[in-house]
């Protein structure tokens, strides 16, 4: 370890991860030393094509390749595999399902750009190639070294792993897509993992996603482009991910697709890498545009030049490689910017920080988010597993739904529902019966001047028997009583149906929010509280209806007021004769006191004791209106007063009981023992993920451990 605090003091000092990323900035020990113990082995080159291993390839090739076996390989890739080996189990797992970000190194490009090349370039094996879209899923291919000189290949999607080899994998990563995707030209967010197990490929992770078009091919959707730009949004999108902007030279970076989603995600450019192709189709000031860097890149360029048609990796390499050291142009952009090789070795560098980086936080977030899906579990119901127990969860829930309602109907404590305005049911029972007051009251003698006395004298006429004069025939009282109660009859039973109505509402809601856990429970208190009310309602319409049969046939008070307020009507009965009978300007019309402008003209034809007895009837009849309709109020209230309370603290409960242990409900109280589905749907759901977070945490903790112990 003697010289690794220069070589960690020289790499924060570099560029290479946009200054950011530097062994200080890990802040972490484990993670540290694991950088500086890896570091060790990147200085030397990195190997990438064992095929090229042939003499005149070696000769060729020993500046830029330097190609050499395992050891330097192994112990280069050896510090890094562990770790990119968890991450990659930790996808493999779906973590990221459960919110937590991987680093990822996401290979995006505008369509053609040749993407699928740079990574066939460093897998040394052949990708769907070709103009046109061809990447049409996410592709994860994961690099890995192995000691054996026979490369192992897989392909892995929807569930299942299918072996390949080099011969074939193009065609069949061709074969999965179509699987997955379709045959068409659509796009699928479904991944596809290729797994790459060859000597002396570099251990490295990479995301390939279809490339950005703006035009849709025929047989592609219309909104081909926003379903790849949100598929490659949702990939560079955190903070963890690194990105691998591929970009052709033949075009102007400024215009690229690829740089303005990866810019809106990563303005500072800390997490984009460029790759450069087709350098040789383009070589013209290349330089310039690398060096200039007027789309800010912070992690720098690499100019590449890919297999070009039936070339072999071997091949390709010596062009490459003659192209950067020979061409006038291209040789003079640096050789660090230059080749497969460097690009591989930047890309295992950024790879080892950003794990070396996020391990700690991941670890935590794996932790936390464990405890909740934890706490969750423990806060659903717990299944119940015998009649005791349902019998004991049953009435604790009637207990609960009691309380809640006499909180809310009787005694006007809002409490649990302090938001829910409907649900404060005191205040709104009231308000209800205000504007059962206001309707009895506006149905009736709101304009008692029109008409005044027409009826009343009418009413009179027919009720003439033989008797004193002076007195009040108590029938034409009745007859006018009884049409004024029939007049306003509908309006209490509409006023009961009402409110029982919102009453239904608020029990049913309340039942069913302490009974949530329970489906059978709920469906049979549903039930119950339904022909509850039902029954509650026509028991409230009986008595109502007969309340105003007995207004009906009884005039009837005890109540002083019916007199004052009468007699106090009374005082105008001799304004009123003499302005109809007296008066010897005989105004056709004239204000009676209390009661408005009425028309007299018409009572001119009628003897004085006439007009004296139908007066006194109309003051008689409004003064005891009044106390008609105050008892229909009043008695209203208090029958519904003790009707809730009964409903409440009786009631409900015995017909829930009834309900659930009847004939009608085959299996009664056992049934509640079966857990409701949507219970039962979130229990499954939080188990799968605590399995996927515990199983998550032995990768992660596995790792960390191993970090430790080496780092100490
Ligand atoms: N001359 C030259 N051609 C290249 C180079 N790199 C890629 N190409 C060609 O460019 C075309 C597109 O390359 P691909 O690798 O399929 O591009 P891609 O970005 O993966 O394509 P999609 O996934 O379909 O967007 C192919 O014909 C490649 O052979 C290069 O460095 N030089």
């Amino acid at each position: 370890m003697g010289n690794n605090k220069n070589k960690s003091d020289t790499r924060s000092s570099s560029s290479e991860m946009g200054g950011k990323h530097t062994q200080t900035d890990l802040g972490v020990k484990p993670s540290s030393t694991v950088f500086a113990k890896f570091e060790e082995g990147s200085s030397s080159s990195v190997s990438l094509a064992p095929r090229a291993r042939n003499e005149a390839d070696q000769q060729q090739h020993a500046v830029s390749l330097n190609v050499k076996e395992a050891p330097i390989v192994s112990s280069y890739n050896d510090k890094i595999r562990p770790l990119l080996d968890a991450v990659d189990k930790l996808r493999n797992l779906m973590v990221m399902e459960e919110g937590i970000q991987l680093p990822t190194i996401v290979v995006v490009g505008d369509q053609s750009s040749g993407k699928s090349s740079v990574l066939e370039s460093l897998a040394s094996i052949s990708l769907p190639r070709g103009q046109g879209i061809c990447t049409r899923v996410p592709l994860i291919m994961r690099l890995q070294h192995h000691s054996s000189s026979e490369p192992e290949l897989s392909l892995e999607y929807n569930g299942k792993v299918e072996r390949t080899d080099e011969g074939r994998v193009s065609e069949d990563i061709v074969k999965a897509t179509d699987d997955i995707a379709g045959g068409g030209k659509g796009i699928s967010n479904t991944p596809l993992t290729l797994l790459v197990k060859k000597n002396g490929v570099p251990d490295l992770t990479m995301v390939d996603l279809p490339g950005i078009t703006r035009v849709p091919v025929h047989g592609q959707p219309e909104n081909i482009y926003d379903q790849i730009k949100d598929m490659i949004m949702e990939y560079i999108n955190p903070d963890q991910s690194i990105i691998l902007n591929v970009l052709s030279a033949t075009v102007d970076f400024t215009t690229c697709e690829s740089i303005r989603m990866s810019q809106s995600v990563d303005k500072t450019g800390e997490r984009t890498l460029a790759v450069v192709t087709k350098v040789d189709k383009a070589p013209e000031g290349l330089v310039e545009k690398v060096t200039g860097d007027d789309v800010n890149i912070g992690l720098g360029y690499v100019c590449v030049r890919n297999r070009i048609g039936e070339e072999t990796y071997e091949e390709a390499r010596a062009f490459s490689d003659q192209l950067f050291q020979t061409h006038p142009l291209l040789s003079k952009i640096d050789k660090s910017m230059v080749g497969v090789h460097v690009l591989a070795q930047k890309l295992v560098q950024i790879q080892a920080t950003s794990i070396a980086r996020s391990l700690p936080e991941i670890v935590k977030k794996i932790d936390d988010k464990l405890n909740i899906c934890l706490s969750e579990l423990n806060k659903l119901p717990k299944g119940l597993s015998s009649f005791a127990e349902a019998i004991t969860a049953f009435m604790q829930i009637i207990g609960s739904s009691k309380e809640s309602l006499s909180k809310i109907l009787v005694r006007g404590e809002f409490d649990e529902y302090p938001e829910e305005k409907h649900k404060h049911g005191t205040a709104r029972l009231v308000e209800l019966l205000n504007q059962y007051s206001e309707e009895l009251h506006e149905c009736d003698g709101t304009d008692v001047a029109s008409n005044f006395l027409m009826q009343e004298i009418r009413i009179l006429g027919e009720a003439k028997r033989m008797s004193l004069p002076n007195f009040l025939p108590r029938s034409a009282f009745l007859v006018i009583l009884q049409g004024k109660v029939k007049g306003i009859s509908s309006i209490p039973i509409r006023f009961v149906e009402k409110i029982w109505d919102y009453i239904e509402d608020v029990m049913i809601s309340v039942l069913m929010k302490h009974s949530e856990n329970y489906s059978q429970l709920q469906l049979c208190a549903k039930r119950a509280g339904h022909n509850l009310i039902a029954k509650m309602k026509e028991r409230s319409v009986k008595w109502m209806m007969e309340i105003v049969e007995m207004e009906k046939k009884t005039d009837y008070t005890c109540n002083p007021e019916y007199v004052t307020e009468w007699q106090k009507l009374m005082n105008n009965l001799g304004g009123f004769l003499h302005g109809v009978l007296e008066d010897e300007h005989k105004p056709p019309s004239f204000v009676v006191d209390d009661i408005g402008m009425v028309e007299v003209e018409v009572f001119r034809q009628y003897p004085r004791d006439l007009l004296s007895e139908a007066f006194d009837l109309k003051m008689r009849m409004i003064a005891y209106w009044k106390v008609v309709l105050r008892r229909l109020v009043d008695s209203m209230a208090l029958h519904l007063q003790l009707s809730i309370a009964n409903l409440v603290n009786k009631h409900m409960e015995m017909k829930i009981v009834t309900e659930l242990m009847g004939p009608n409900n085959a299996g009664g109280i056992e049934k509640m023992l079966e857990e409701s589905p949507s219970v039962a749907l979130k229990r499954e759901k939080l188990k799968k993920s605590i399995n996927k977070l515990k199983e998550s945490k032995e990768v992660v903790g596995k790792i960390m451990d191993g970090i430790i112990t080496y780092g100490d």
